[in-house]
């Protein structure tokens, strides 16, 4: 049998969290942990299969394991969403910001396989928001944020903790993908 694991994908706004996980789930049916915010949904998101959108009542009615405030808005994730994503498969994986990511480590220690996803440079990120449907007030409120420009570099909490990958050209991220996908397939994971 798999051990248990989460892949926690983290990185900066556009740096293709959202295209990692989406990419596990089509590729190696590795489902997505489905965490909740207050943010609005965006063109063609879903409730229920992109998040869980709340309003800010409802968002404190849950129980998290972590949760945050995110350029303005409430992000959480629940350990009832771990364990009934582990329900279906022993590799799931979760998107969260550098704060979450950090929390996971703690908490879950080698359970937590934390990705960080880095884009070469700030143009290229913002282009990809931009061809996204983001809308322009969208994009400079979220560049300004705080949590934004603290998610630009590996914060020194994941440091040993986090797998560093720069999604650039997303055939070479593919294949990083693949090799990491590989190691957690087997028993014991990968030997240290
Ligand atoms: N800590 C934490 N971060 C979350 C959670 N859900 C989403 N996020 C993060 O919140 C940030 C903002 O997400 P979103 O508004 O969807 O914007 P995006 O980064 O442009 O996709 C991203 O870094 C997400 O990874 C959560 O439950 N906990
Ligand atoms: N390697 C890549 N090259 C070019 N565009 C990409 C790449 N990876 C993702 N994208 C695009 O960049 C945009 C942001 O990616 P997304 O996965 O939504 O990022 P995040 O979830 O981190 O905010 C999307 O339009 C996505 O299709």
């Amino acid at each position: 049998m798999t051990t248990k694991r989460v892949f926690v994908i983290t990185g900066p706004t556009g740096s293709g969290k959202t295209t990692v996980s989406h990419y596990l789930k089509d590729h190696y049916q590795i489902p997505q942990v489905i965490t909740h915010t207050t943010r609005a949904p965006r063109d063609g998101e879903v409730d229920g299969q992109d998040y869980y959108f709340e309003t800010p009542a409802s968002f404190a009615t849950k129980h998290y394991l972590e949760h945050v405030t995110y350029s303005g808005n409430q992000y959480g994730s629940s350990r009832e969403g771990l364990a009934a994503a582990w329900e279906k498969s022993p590799l799931i994986s979760i998107v969260l910001d550098t704060a979450g990511a950090i929390t996971y480590a703690r908490e879950l220690g080698e359970q937590a396989v934390v990705v960080y996803l880095e884009v070469p440079n700030q143009g290229a990120l913002v282009e990809r928001l931009t061809k996204r449907g983001d809308h322009p007030a969208r994009i400079k409120k979220r560049v300004a944020s705080q949590e934004y420009q603290r998610d630009q570099e590996l914060p020194a909490g994941l440091v040993g903790h986090a797998t560093p990958l720069v999604n650039d050209d997303w055939q070479v991220t593919r294949q990083k993908l693949d090799a990491l996908i590989k190691q957690y397939q087997s028993v014991n994971g990968p030997a240290n």
